[in-house]
Formats: structure tokens, C-alpha cells, sequence
């Protein structure tokens, strides 16, 4: 099976890149399936930066092809918060738990159709000797009073995904690869570059 270097510490991302990758024939690595312990420091103020700087630095540390992947999502009621800063909006240890208890209790109030929201998610390619490349994508919903459902990582229990009537988490790995930021950029990748995923 090839193999494609996902340049991710994140558990959750790598299910997914899973769920859109195995089905074209390809085995998912991530830096927790390699030696060296790499974690690039995100000192970016866009989406792009925060992913270039995943994918240059990898690349050039394992000397190998990688595909990085720096997402978030958007609030409209907050001003676009946490946007790049989703990871560590309750403060300096990473809970995807912590996190959403701090959107809930934010959007306390806040009715309905003011709870609008976007995941986006922006890939960059990077290779040895090669230029980076960046694709995006992103996916629009509205933010739920409450958790639902098992499945997917971050904020998708308390993101609801109106066209199925669905939060995030209630949706199969497969389903959430149709619809999500994550697919869409993917699929970007993929069209503009056939070669890298054929
Ligand atoms: O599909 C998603 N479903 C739910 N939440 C999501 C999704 N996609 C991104 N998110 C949230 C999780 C995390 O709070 C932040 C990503 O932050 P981001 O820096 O890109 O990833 P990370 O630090 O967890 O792992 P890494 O940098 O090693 O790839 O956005
Ligand atoms: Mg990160």
C-alpha cells in the first residue's frame, strides 16, 4: 500500500485523513507513528502560515514528502473566534472538552440563527527541493446549545450540520469526509495536483 505522511500529532485529524485516504489505497502515517518527537510551534496569524510552517518544517526534518494541516472553526457572534486558535482557546493544555465549555458558555443566549459558524481547514504540501502548496476548505453550520453524538474529534459534537440535520459527531467517519472542511480541501488538493494522489 503507498503511504502519505499526514505532518499531525492530532488522533482525531488522523482518523479522518483515514476515512478520505484509505479509500484511494493510501496508508495514513503521523508524527505519532514516527521516532522523533516533532512538534512545530504554530507562530502564524493565518490558517496558511500555521500550515506552511507545519509542512516545511516536517518535510525538511524527515527529509520526505508530508501533508500538513492547520484547521479551526469560526463563530460569527465571537468574531470569527477561536479561529487560529481553536486548539488552545481554554488555555495552554489542549482539551477539545475545555474548549467547548468555553463556547457554550460564551454563546450563552445567543439564539439560534445568531450561532452560525464555519470549520476551515487549510493543507499545505511540502517536499524536499519543491515549493509549498496550500489548498482550502471549509464547511458552514451553526453551533448547538448542548453536545451531540460519539463519533469525530473537537468541536464536533456542538457543530450542527444543517443539510443532514446532523452534529458533527453524529456523523460516520465516511459521511463526515462528504461534507467536512477537511474533505473539501482534499479534494482541492487533489484536483490540482492528480499526481500526489492518484
Ligand atoms: O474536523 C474537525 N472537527 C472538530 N474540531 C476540529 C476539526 N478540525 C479542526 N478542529 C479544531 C480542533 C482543534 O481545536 C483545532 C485544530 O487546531 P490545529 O492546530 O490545526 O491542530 P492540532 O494542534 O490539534 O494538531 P496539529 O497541529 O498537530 O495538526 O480546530
Ligand atoms: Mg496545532
Amino acid at each position: 500500500m503507498k503511504q502519505i505522511i499526514i505532518a499531525t500529532n492530532n488522533k482525531g485529524k488522523a482518523k479522518d485523513f483515514e476515512a478520505l485516504l484509505n479509500p484511494l489505497g493510501y496508508e495514513v502515517l503521523t508524527l505519532q507513528d514516527i521516532e522523533e518527537e516533532i512538534d512545530v510551534e504554530e507562530t502564524g496569524t493565518t490558517f496558511e502560515e500555521n500550515a506552511i510552517l507545519k509542512a516545511e518544517e516536517t518535510a525538511k526534518i524527515l527529509n520526505k514528502p508530508v501533508i500538513s494541516d492547520d484547521s479551526g472553526l469560526e463563530i460569527d457572534a465571537l468574531n470569527g473566534e477561536p479561529g487560529i486558535y481553536s486548539a488552545r482557546y481554554a488555555g495552554g493544555e489542549k482539551s477539545d472538552s475545555a474548549n467547548i465549555d468555553k463556547v457554550l458558555s460564551k454563546l450563552e443566549g445567543v439564539p439560534e440563527e445568531q450561532r452560525t459558524a464555519r470549520f476551515r481547514c487549510v493543507l499545505a504540501i511540502a517536499a524536499p527541493g519543491e515549493q509549498t502548496e496550500t489548498f482550502s476548505g471549509s464547511c458552514e453550520g451553526r453551533i448547538l446549545n448542548g453536545r451531540r453524538g460519539e463519533h469525530g474529534f473537537g468541536y464536533d459534537p456542538i457543530f450542527y450540520v444543517p443539510e443532514l440535520d446532523k452534529a458533527m459527531a453524529e456523523l460516520a467517519p465516511e459521511q463526515k469526509a462528504k461534507i467536512s472542511h477537511r474533505g473539501n480541501a482534499l479534494r482541492e488538493l487533489k484536483a490540482a495536483m492528480p499526481s500526489w494522489l492518484s
